[in-house]
């Protein structure tokens, strides 16, 4: 009999090529990579030194290419952006799919988006899979029941180089959330709630596999939520063990494997969980039901609060974090004691890979619906892929959205990071549906509350951070 398993080991194990050095929990192996995803941003040092070195990509069709972080995501864009070095970027990166023979989406293909949600949308996230890419956010694909992680730039010229990645493989932790959550509560909620309750290194060094009915509960595009925004606690790695609702996801999609193949890989899909003696370093168990609509105060994903809370008082904190929260506050222009619900906003954002999909317009559009932004508030929205916008176009969303007064953009990272135009000025503050809220993230100065999809667009309407729960009912 094999000892038991975590679902984290037996992905690792399925792609362990060979030891490269120590054993047991301290040994070095060489992973296979089944997918790469590049992006325009961090992989130009990557193709430089596989040029230096005279060599090709060694599979080049694991790989795909998506622009996504310096477009614009203006209504009537194209190919051409102002920035000097943005426009390096992309046309580098054509220029590198083309002479590497790998398949790049520019940001006029039909297909172009955020990687993280084009990627599954086409179907080349399956269960099982190891797949790395340049970009801290690739643990959403645990959402799958597949690895994910982020790469720096020589690991990608490695990866391309060979498929496969020096490894070493992570501790294993587990966090439970048992129960139903409370109506209004939403995938973002539970997330951000884990953060705020292990802190922004509560899983750092581990893959963190995530469980229980809340989850169970959830639909797929909820969980890629929380699996993208897991890496916010230090995950390197973030799992979730596939069942028949991943199963219908992954399948009839434009690169989803054929329908008798997807029937045979059911039979070792259907190994992909944890074993009930496995072991794990680290358990977390959170209350489904101590779980309310979550907003950050702060200038880490972990400083926050529900949002019926008040901003804190820092001296009442534990010592390790005063400073921390007393910088924060200040950053953030507010006072302590503040209750959330009296903070007036100057922007609201939604999109990015953590909720920019359909289910997250959809959900927004139900708040919206009509309803008027608060004057003074401008409010923008980038679906989080070229087709997820003409998705929400063929429902109506779009209507909805521009009615309300919101921009209704082309997709990319757009103010998540602000590496394009859609920045924030120094001191104004947003309400996003994004993942992270450090200094200047937004633009300089700038000053992010993160939340879900439905509070963004609460908050639009009221002016001011709001529990979607209790917006005042529309007069009709
Ligand atoms: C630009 C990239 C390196 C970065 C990441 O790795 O996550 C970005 O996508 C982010 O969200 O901060
Ligand atoms: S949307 Fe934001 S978090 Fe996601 S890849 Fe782009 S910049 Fe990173």
């Amino acid at each position: 009999m094999t000892a038991p398993r975590t679902l984290y080991e037996k992905i690792v194990d399925s792609h362990n090529v060979l030891t490269l050095s120590g054993e047991g929990r301290d040994a070095t192996i060489l992973l296979y990579i089944d997918r790469t995803v590049l992006n325009e941003y961090t992989s130009p040092q990557a193709f430089s030194g596989l040029r230096e070195h005279g060599r090709k990509a060694w599979r080049p069709q694991a790989a795909l290419g998506v622009v996504d972080h310096v477009n614009s995501t203006a209504p009537l864009r194209t190919n051409h952006v102002d920035d000097a070095d943005a426009q390096k970027q992309i046309d580098y990166f054509a220029t590198n799919g083309k002479d590497f023979n790998i398949e790049m989406f520019d940001v006029l293909d039909a297909r172009q988006g955020i990687e993280h949600v084009v990627l599954p949308e086409l179907g080349l996230v399956q269960p099982g899979m190891v797949i790395a890419a340049g970009d801290s956010h690739t643990t959403t694909y645990g959402a799958f029941g597949s690895i994910g992680f982020g790469i720096g730039t020589s690991d990608i010229e490695h990866l391309l180089a060979t498929q496969t990645l020096p490894y070493r493989p992570l501790k294993n932790m587990r966090a439970s959330v048992r129960g139903q959550t409370p109506a209004g509560v939403t995938a973002k909620d539970i997330i951000m709630h884990l953060i705020r309750t292990i802190g922004a290194d509560g899983a750092a060094g581990h893959a963190l596999e995530l469980d229980g009915d809340a989850i169970q509960a959830l639909d797929v595009e909820g969980r890629m939520t929380i699996c993208n925004m897991a890496v916010e606690c230090g995950a390197r790695v973030a799992l979730m063990a596939p069942d028949a609702k991943v199963y219908v996801y992954v399948s009839g999609r434009p690169r989803s494997p054929s329908p008798e193949l997807l029937e045979r890989a059911k039979a070792s899909w259907a190994e992909l969980y944890s074993d009930p003696d496995a072991h794990f370093d680290r358990e977390v168990v959170i209350d489904a039901a101590d779980i309310a609509p979550t907003v950050t105060w702060g200038t880490s994903p972990d400083q926050a609060a529900s949002i019926d809370q008040a901003t804190p008082y820092p001296h009442e904190m534990p010592q390790a974090k005063q400073a921390d929260a007393t910088r924060a506050l200040s950053y953030m222009g507010l006072a302590s004691g503040l209750p959330l619900a009296d903070v007036k906003i100057d922007h609201a954002f939604i999109g990015s890979c953590t909720n920019g999909r359909i289910s997250d317009l959809r959900d927004a559009a139900r708040v919206l619906k009509g309803r008027q932004i608060a004057d003074g508030v401008r409010a923008i929205v980038s679906p989080g892929s070229s087709s997820v916008r003409r998705q929400a176009e063929a429902e109506g969303l779009d209507r909805i959205f521009k009615d309300a007064g919101f921009e209704w953009r082309q997709s990319g990272c757009s103010m998540c990071l602000a590496m394009n135009d859609d920045v924030l000025s120094a001191g104004e503050r947003c309400a996003s549906s994004t993942n992270r809220n450090f200094e200047g993230r937004q633009g300089s100065g700038g000053r992010t509350h993160l939340m879900s999809p439905a509070m963004v667009a609460a908050a639009a309407v009221m002016g001011r951070l709001t529990d979607v729960r209790k917006l005042p009912a529309l007069e009709i």
